[in-house]
C-alpha cells in the first residue's frame, strides 16, 4: 500500500526514470452483463511508449478511459505514480477515492480523444492556457509562454488566434495535444487520435506525436490502428482479446515474430 501523499502540483513530484508509473491490479470493468476488463494486472514504466493493439471491443478504450477516471472499475485498484486512482487511504484503510483526490492525481494524466473537444468558443492560445491558468495556477504570462513553445512544437504558431472551426481537423487534432501537453502531464494517452481525420490529414499528426515520443520523457499509452506508427514509436506493444492481455512485447517482436496465433491472426487482418 502506498504511503505517499497525494503531490499538489504534478512538477513538484517528477517522474524517476524507469520507474512503473502506472499499475493496473487485478481489475475487472463490466458494463451490465458484459465483463470488458476481467481481472486485468499490468504496469508500465516511466518514460515508456506502450501500445495497445486488438480487434475491436476487446477494452483498449475502456482503459484509458479508467485511467482518466472517466469509468470506475467494479473490482481492483488503479494506481499513478504510486497513488491510488481508484482508493484513497484514510485512517491507514483504503476508500473509494473522492473527487479532490481524484482531481489531484488526474493532474498527472493527459487525454487526447479521436473526436479533439476543443473549446469552440475559445481561439487557439485561449484552448491552450485554460487549464494551466485555472487548475495548475499558473499566471497568463506563464501559461502563454508554455503554449507558444507547445505550439511552435505542433506547428501551428501562426494560427495562435483562430477559433477551432477555422483549422482543418489535423489542425484541431494538433492544438488539442498541445493542449494536454501544456498541463505537463507524466503520461499521455492518446485514444485513436486520427480515427476521425480525412486521410491526407492523418501523417502531420502522427509526425507531430513521433516527434514528442522522441523529445520529451513523457509516458505515452496509445490505442491506435496506424500499425506503423505503433511499430515506430513503442517500446512496448500489449495485445489485447477480450479483455485480457494474451501477448506483449517489443514492437520488434509483436509485429516481427509473434508468439500468439490470435496476434498473427489480427495483424495479417489489418496490416
Ligand atoms: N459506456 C458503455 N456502455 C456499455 N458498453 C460499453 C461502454 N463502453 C464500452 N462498452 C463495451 O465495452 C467493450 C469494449 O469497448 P472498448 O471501446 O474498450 O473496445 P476497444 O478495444 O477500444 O474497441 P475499438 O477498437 O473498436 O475502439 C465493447 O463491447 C463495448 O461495446
Amino acid at each position: 500500500m502506498s504511503a505517499d501523499t497525494t503531490p499538489s502540483n504534478q512538477e513538484a513530484n517528477p517522474p524517476v526514470d524507469g520507474k512503473e508509473l502506472i499499475r493496473f491490479d487485478k481489475v475487472t470493468k463490466r458494463f451490465g452483463g458484459n465483463t470488458v476488463l476481467d481481472d486485468l494486472s499490468f504496469g508500465v514504466d516511466s518514460g515508456k511508449h506502450v501500445t495497445l493493439i486488438g480487434p475491436s471491443g476487446s477494452g483498449k478504450t475502456t482503459i484509458l478511459r479508467l485511467l482518466m477516471t472517466l469509468l470506475k472499475p467494479e473490482e481492483g485498484t488503479i494506481r499513478v505514480n504510486g497513488d491510488y486512482l481508484t482508493h484513497e487511504e484514510r485512517g491507514g484503510k483504503l476508500v473509494p477515492a473522492g473527487e479532490k483526490h481524484i482531481r489531484e492525481v488526474r493532474k498527472n494524466i493527459g487525454m487526447v480523444f479521436q473526436q479533439f473537444n476543443l473549446f469552440p468558443n475559445m481561439r487557439v492560445l485561449r484552448n491552450i492556457t485554460e487549464a494551466p491558468v485555472t487548475v495548475l495556477g499558473l499566471s497568463k504570462d506563464e501559461a502563454e509562454s508554455r503554449a507558444r513553445d507547445l505550439l511552435e512544437l505542433v506547428g501551428l504558431t501562426e494560427h495562435l488566434d483562430k477559433y477551432p472551426s477555422q483549422l482543418s481537423g489535423g489542425q484541431q487534432q494538433r492544438v488539442a495535444i498541445a493542449r494536454a501537453l501544456a498541463m505537463r502531464p507524466q503520461v499521455l494517452l492518446l485514444d485513436e487520435v486520427t480515427s476521425a481525420l480525412d486521410p491526407e490529414l492523418v501523417a502531420g499528426v502522427l509526425d507531430v506525436l513521433r516527434d514528442i515520443a522522441r523529445s520529451t520523457d513523457i509516458t505515452m499509452l496509445c490505442v491506435t490502428h496506424e500499425m506503423n506508427f505503433a511499430r515506430d514509436i513503442s517500446d512496448q506493444v500489449m495485445m489485447f482479446d477480450e479483455g485480457h492481455i494474451i501477448e506483449t512485447g517489443t514492437a520488434e517482436k509483436i509485429f516481427g515474430d509473434p508468439d500468439h496465433t490470435r496476434t498473427r491472426e489480427f495483424l495479417s487482418a489489418v496490416l
